[in-house]
């Protein structure tokens, strides 16, 4: 459960007294989620999500997240809208953090999505990504590329005690992403972590998006191939094809990708497969003392990587010839 700092009756009370939503009715702790604070709060005038940022979230990008999700809720996109206090303000802070208000969004987040929720997602992406286009802050991906051998380094020797080699084998994959890495594709605003959990549903429809907080300026095709290892494998480690050709064809249906997207999409994913399986083992070798959180399991995606590092078209994850 992630709740890394805990929220007093009075600090409640208090932080609430600088909005203009009520009384709070009840508040509690959210098992879900391994990044921020958050807390669900009903009060008399509706349901709410309080969000103290911890420690990845750099105070000075939350103009740019609570910006984005102001913009994007403004032009349709079904996510949280920032609440501001009765200073105008969507930024407060409480128990010592930085700290937000954000409404309550229906819907269920699905563990295990079929093809049809696939489909539905990558048309959801590709509606943010041209949502997105005249947002006008930008904000470079802190856990692009440059940011990979810092985290590496961090968890060091210490890797091998999660895997035989894996220091080797990460070492190795670092080097040979470095010459290939693509650059000058087609950019802009994107999610950056649009795992299942962070997607809301009604039926087969998207019902919201949440969890802007890695949210930044790069390659759309890189969202796209987050999304195609967070969505499209299965428990046994397999590709799903069938989940694959339906995201990027949802996703083609609304933003059409190009050549050199297409080309790109082996190594994107690949590349995000180290981004995620590298946070995933600093988290699992620094679980703060106290903190009521599951670290995620890097493995998972060291696997992910293996499989990438054998396909050589965008073919092999369903893209239709
Ligand atoms: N606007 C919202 N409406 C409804 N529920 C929400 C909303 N925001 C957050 N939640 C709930 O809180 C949980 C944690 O939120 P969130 O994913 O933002 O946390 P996180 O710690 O940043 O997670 P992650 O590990 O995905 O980065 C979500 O899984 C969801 O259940
Ligand atoms: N979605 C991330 C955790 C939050 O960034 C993961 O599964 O590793």
């Amino acid at each position: 459960m992630a709740v890394y700092t805990e929220v007093t009756d009075e600090e409640l009370s208090a932080f609430l007294d600088t909005y203009d939503i009520g009384t709070v009715l009840s508040y509690k702790g959210i098992a879900e989620g391994v990044e921020n604070t958050n807390y669900f709060l009903h009060t008399t005038q509706g349901s709410y999500i309080l969000t103290l940022y911890e420690k990845r979230v750099r105070e000075a990008d939350l103009p740019f997240f609570l910006g984005l999700m102001q913009h994007l809720a403004n032009k349709g996109l079904n996510c949280p809208l920032p609440v501001s206090n009765r200073k105008g303000e969507p930024l407060g802070r409480v128990a010592g953090r930085p700290a937000a208000i954000i409404t309550f969004l229906d819907g269920i987040a699905i563990r295990r999505p079929t093809a049809q929720h696939c489909a539905a997602l990558g048309g959801a992406l590709a509606n943010l990504h041209l949502a997105g286009q005249d947002f006008g802050m930008t904000r470079p991906n802190a856990l692009s590329f440059d940011s990979w051998p810092p985290l590496f380094a961090q968890a060091g020797a210490q890797a091998d005690t999660v895997s035989a080699r894996l220091a080797e084998r990460t070492g190795r994959e670092l080097e040979a992403l470095k010459s290939v890495w693509p650059s000058g594709l087609p950019s802009g605003v994107i999610h950056a972590d649009l795992f299942t959990d962070n997607v809301f549903f009604i039926g087969p429809k998207v019902s919201g998006l949440i969890d802007f907080y890695f949210a930044c300026t790069d390659a759309f095709a890189y969202d796209l191939a987050i999304c195609l290892n967070a969505w499209c494998f299965e428990a046994d480690g397999s590709f799903n094809l069938t989940k694959g050709q339906a995201m990027i064809a949802g996703y083609q249906a609304v933003r059409r990708l190009k050549s050199e997207e297409v080309e790109a999409l082996p190594i994107l994913c690949r590349g995000s497969a180290m981004r995620f399986m590298l946070t995933r083992l600093v988290d699992w070798l620094n679980v703060p003392p106290g903190a009521l959180v599951k670290p995620k399991d890097p493995l998972e995606y060291d696997r992910k990587l293996n499989f990438h590092r054998h396909v050589r078209h965008a073919r092999e994850y369903g893209l239709d010839a």
